[in-house]
């Protein structure tokens, strides 16, 4: 079978970065084309060399209808903006688009849903082996546990993030208001401050801490009386999530067209 070639969108960012590297050492695939926005300053650059892993001769572009058309999927850990116009281009081109951006609004994600229709997309707030494993411990842990038991989200990113709670935070949130039987959005309670009067039973709540260089530290407590339990997941690698993002794009291949999770990648949604 051929190589699956693949686009990475944001290429001059954090992630863009790292998936390009990991691209070039996953097998399987290749760099097709890096994409940046209009005006940015690593445009024309070679994609291999803002990696770190040597020229690959593949030039940062701008052109997303070219870089399409040429390829079986996209790579996107970018913004929301940019990500819903990737999902049209995707879904009009007919390629695999794997959606790591976090952030994204309800109106963002209908339209992600919209695109699906017409082509797979797998969209994740957090692309790792390890925390779509907690993200299943938590559900069962919700679904075990009665409501005495309090359930609170902690949260630690780096200084540069711009979205909070973390899309992270967000899924393991969701895991739990699953394993509860209920939705998270008419439980979650994200922000605390001042006079804020005592604990509302069932709700789901969330700390946000930003700071230094920290990849991403989750902690799902369920704190009961005279008892806590405590889940946590510790990020030290960008790669995880890149190489998480490459395994979705080859899951992805001859799939029907839908929206999917990193749970149906890993084949781990009924555990
Ligand atoms: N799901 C997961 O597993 C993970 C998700 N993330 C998420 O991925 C996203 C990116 O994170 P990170 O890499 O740290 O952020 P960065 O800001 O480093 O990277 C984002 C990149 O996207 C670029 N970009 C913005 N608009 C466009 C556009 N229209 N076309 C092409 N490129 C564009 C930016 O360019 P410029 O700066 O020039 O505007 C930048 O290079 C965030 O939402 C983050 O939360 C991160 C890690 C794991
Ligand atoms: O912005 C980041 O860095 C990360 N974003 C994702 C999130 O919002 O949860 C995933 C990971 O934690 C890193």
């Amino acid at each position: 079978m051929s190589d699956l070639r693949l686009v990475v969108v944001g290429a001059g960012g954090r992630m863009g970065r790292m998936l390009m590297r990991a691209v070039t050492e996953a097998s399987g695939v290749t760099l097709s084309a890096a994409l940046e926005r209009p005006g940015a300053p690593v445009l024309g650059e070679d994609a291999g060399l803002l990696a770190g892993v040597g020229a690959l001769g593949v030039s940062i572009t701008d052109d997303v209808d070219a870089a399409f058309a040429g390829a079986d999927g996209v790579l996107d850990f970018t913004v929301p903006k940019a990500t819903v116009a990737f999902a049209q281009a995707a879904a009009r081109a007919g390629i695999t688009h794997v959606i790591g951006t976090t952030g994204l609004s309800d109106e963002d994600n209908a339209l992600i849903d919209d695109a699906a229709r017409q082509t797979v997309i797998v969209r994740s707030g957090n692309m790792s082996l390890g925390v779509n494993l907690l993200a299943a411990l938590v559900r069962r842990a919700a679904s075990t546990l009665d409501m005495e038991f309090d359930i609170e989200i902690v949260e630690m990113h780096h200084k540069h993030k711009v979205d909070a709670p973390s899309g992270t935070a967000l899924l393991l949130g969701e895991a739990a208001a699953a394993g509860r039987g209920i939705y998270l959005k008419d439980h979650a309670q994200k922000v605390r401050d001042g006079h804020t009067g005592p604990r509302r039973a069932g709700d789901i709540g969330f700390a946000t801490l930003r700071g230094g260089s920290v990849v991403g530290d989750h902690t799902v407590i369920f704190a009961g009386a005279g008892e806590r339990i405590e889940l946590s997941h510790k990020a030290e690698d960008r790669g995880i999530f890149a190489r998480g993002a490459v395994r979705a794009a080859l899951w992805g291949r001859g799939r029907a067209p839908g929206l999917y999770s990193m749970a149906d990648v890993l084949g781990i949604r009924d555990i």
